[in-house]
């Protein structure tokens, strides 16, 4: 049985009879694949998993797509039923944020000014803030975040270290559509034409990361993102696994940021460099 519910009292009550640990996964709704498969990865793990479904409006830009990103609560309890989730919390924005939005929010430093951060200023600070939150207010044990988005994981990585938050992170890695692309709610914004175009990402960085040194790597996915004129890149970034500069050799992360007509999307994977 999934129990849905909206407020931090009934959250409060649904935690406390926990019948061993909490295990969260946050999501902003219009689940698809890849929240399903954090959700699984969870159920594997704990047999109570709690979903969080909240549109946080303070990790929005004034010009970003707030208002119009997709909101499907009934659809989305359904999936969670169907992975046996224990309790699906909607709460509202009042109840996230009483009393309007709040004056102390985390900030997400420097690795949060980077890439993501430098295009969607106030962002990370936003996301941090309502993680914490949700952190707190579900006492959860242990978390799933998603490898998609790769800088957000990394970053309450690295909070959940330096606040000594005592929860558990657990990063998944990214689920995609059969042709490669990264699955998104956002992916439904875009027209056929579009969606064909936003195929060179997941291209770019899969021959990107066939490569082994690093001027290889940014030369392939460069040129694979230029054929696509409808493809506007905002970032194609080497970096190391805690999003430093490049390694000579070893492990690194190749990560895209690009918008397909008016919607942005991210994609990232994992490249290993041998030194020449
Ligand atoms: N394709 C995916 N594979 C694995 N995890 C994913 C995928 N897409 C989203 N997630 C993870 O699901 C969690 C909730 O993400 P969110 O609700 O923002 O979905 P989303 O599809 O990334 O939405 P959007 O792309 O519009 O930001 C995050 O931890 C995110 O990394
Ligand atoms: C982690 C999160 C649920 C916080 O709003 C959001 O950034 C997301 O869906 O990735
Ligand atoms: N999936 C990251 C949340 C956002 O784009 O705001």
């Amino acid at each position: 049985m999934t129990e849905v519910i909206h407020t931090r009292a009934e959250l409060a009550a649904a935690v406390a009879a926990a019948p061993g640990e909490v295990a969260v996964v946050m999501t902003m709704g219009a689940l698809h694949e890849g929240h399903r498969t954090l959700i699984r990865t969870a159920r594997e793990r704990s047999a109570f998993v709690l979903v969080t479904i909240f549109v946080n409006p303070l990790q929005f830009g004034p010009n970003e797509d707030f208002a119009k990103y997709p909101r499907t609560l009934e659809a989305d309890v359904e999936a969670c039923r169907a992975e046996g989730v224990a309790v699906v919390f909607a709460p509202s924005r009042e109840e996230i944020y009483p009393g309007g939005a709040p004056q102390i929010t985390m900030n997400a430093g420097s690795i949060g000014e980077l890439l993501e951060g430098a295009s969607r200023p106030g962002h990370f600070a936003g996301m941090l803030t309502v993680v914490e939150k949700l952190l707190l207010l579900t006492r959860a044990d242990v978390a799933f975040f998603g490898e998609k988005d790769f800088q957000q994981l990394a970053l309450i990585r690295r909070m959940v270290h330096d606040l000594e938050l005592g929860v558990e992170i657990v990063g998944v890695p990214t689920v995609r559509e059969p042709d490669g692309l990264a699955m998104s709610s956002r992916n439904r914004f875009l027209s056929p034409d579009e969606r064909r175009a936003a195929l060179a990402l997941s291209r770019a960085l899969r021959l990107g990361a066939e490569q082994t040194d690093a001027e290889a790597v940014l030369a392939t996915a460069t040129k694979l993102l230029a054929e696509e004129p409808s493809v506007r890149v905002d970032y194609l970034a080497l970096t190391d696994l805690h999003l430093g500069p490049a390694p000579a050799e070893g492990p690194g992360r190749l990560l895209v940021a690009a918008k397909v007509g008016t919607t942005r999307l991210i994609d990232n994977v994992a490249v290993h460099l041998v030194r020449r």
